[in-house]
């Protein structure tokens, strides 16, 4: 019998591998910086029956899965970017083009509200998805925090960055805090645009925010938008509990 402790849940984006077991998916998540270091920890969890993996990062980390739970007798179920599933419609016209993440995360809001909504995930890019009555409308990529000091820096002269994650927000005073707080501002004017989108169009709607970088957006939640641990391994809880129904109800 399979049990919801024998099923991991595996997010491999552009930065990190995020993972858990489906029982798991409200606790902190273990993360690897690569299918090795992935495996290491996997290799220390008692049973293991089946693997959902996301990939948005290198091909080969798909083969390495496959790889591994081979040789460990691990069914693998590699999910991708879909036209429709769970009464969600994608709009893209050719949506394996479409970062599965982006999906997953739609999935997962979609089941936490009926209100039209935008779906923001702050990881090494900054994504969101708008969706009504069930059909995607389209969405926006928009360079992350980190990437968008790192190019500041390639692109001019005389401006450079630290490693400093801001935890304040107001006007710098010297060059590193300007592109800090400059930064900042940018990956905030995601989410105001968000806002100006979806309030222009309709009354009442939800803001879902996930990813690594999620507390940049912390102060979304003194406006009523949801700030949610582990969006994409929620999407793809829903895949694992569809596939085996009897583990949870849906
Ligand atoms: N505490 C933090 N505050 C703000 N941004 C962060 C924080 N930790 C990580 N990040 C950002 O989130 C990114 C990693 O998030 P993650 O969701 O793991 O990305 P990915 O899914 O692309 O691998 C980093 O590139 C960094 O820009
Ligand atoms: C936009 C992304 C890079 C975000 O990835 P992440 O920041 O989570 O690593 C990823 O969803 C992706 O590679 N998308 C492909 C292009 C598209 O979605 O249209
Ligand atoms: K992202």
């Amino acid at each position: 019998m399979v049990t919801e402790n024998d099923i991991v849940l595996v997010d491999a984006g552009n930065t990190s591998i995020k993972f858990v077991t489906l029982n798991n998916i409200d606790t902190e998540l273990h993360s690897a910086y690569s299918a090795t270091e992935c495996f290491q920890t996997l290799k220390t969890f008692p049973y293991i029956s089946c693997i959902y993996l996301s990939n948005v990062g290198d091909a080969s980390i798909e083969q390495h899965f496959s790889e591994f739970c081979q040789q460990h007798a691990i069914q693998l179920k590699i999910i991708y970017t879909q036209k429709e599933q769970f009464s969600l419609v994608n709009a893209y016209s050719d949506v394996t083009k479409m970062g599965v993440d982006r999906w997953l995360a739609m999935l997962a809001a979609h089941k936490m509200t009926r209100k039209p909504f935008a779906v923001i995930d702050v990881g090494t890019a900054i994504t969101c998805d708008f969706v009504k009555d069930g059909q995607h409308l389209g969405g926006w990529i928009t360079p992350g925090f980190g990437i968008m000091k790192d190019a500041l820096v390639k692109n001019t002269a005389r401006v450079s960055a630290n490693k400093d994650i801001p935890t304040r927000f107001e006007p710098g005073t010297s060059t590193e805090e300007c592109v800090a707080m400059g930064c900042q501002a940018a990956v905030r004017g995601v989410y105001l645009s968000a806002v100006d989108y979806l309030s222009s169009n309709q009354a009442e709607f939800s803001i879902i925010i996930g990813g690594g970088g999620k507390n940049m957006l912390a102060f979304a939640q003194f406006d009523g938008s949801i700030l949610v641990a582990n969006l994409v391994v929620h999407g793809l809880a829903r895949y694992a509990r569809n596939d085996f129904p009897a583990l949870v109800s849906e």
